[in-house]
């Protein structure tokens, strides 16, 4: 049970969702030996003292995938809060669709590229369920087709 009259000091996260051109999203394994070991994951991580959520997000995504991203190709797509031991975690999502360099598991047991719809399918940190159904509508609503949009003029 949650004691809401303990304050827990905020625990911030970043993480990606890449986007490749076939809409699928990339997953990381948590490794052996770590907390949540051997569930799939958006990658990121924690923010180092002074660093703002886009370029921890940038350093996370070089140091874990080896891919380089421009902090603009960060799109906020969504976040979730979760009560952890000690701390609260606030984990804040980013869509990118655009990076430099080929994804390469340097910290995680694996990778997978899953579409959306099916990530139900991969055991998940409890914090992912909100942002996996975020996720799914933020790109609904925010993946160009190949129509070209109104020009708007009247
Ligand atoms: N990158 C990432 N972290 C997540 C996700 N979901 C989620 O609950 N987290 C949590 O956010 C934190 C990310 O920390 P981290 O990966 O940098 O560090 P860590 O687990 O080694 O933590 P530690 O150094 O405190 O042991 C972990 O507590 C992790 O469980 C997610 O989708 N992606």
């Amino acid at each position: 049970m949650i004691d809401s009259s303990t304050p827990l000091p905020l625990f911030p996260v970043v993480a990606a969702a890449l986007v490749d051109e076939e809409g699928r999203v990339l997953l990381q394994q948590r490794p052996g030996g770590k907390a949540l070991a051997g569930l799939w994951e958006f990658p990121g991580g924690k923010l180092e003292p002074g660093e703002t959520p886009e370029a921890a997000l940038v350093r996370e995504l070089h140091e874990e995938l080896a891919i380089t991203v421009a902090p603009d190709a960060l799109e906020p797509a969504g976040f979730a809060t979760e009560p952890l031991p000690g701390r609260h975690l606030l984990l804040l999502l980013y869509v990118i669709r655009s990076w430099s360099g080929t994804p390469v598991a340097l910290e995680a047991d694996g990778l997978t590229w899953c579409q959306p719809a099916g990530m139900g399918a991969w055991p998940m940190p409890p914090a992912d369920g909100p942002l996996v159904r975020q996720l799914a509508a933020y790109l609904a609503d925010n993946t160009s087709s190949d129509v070209a949009p109104d020009s708007g003029t009247v």
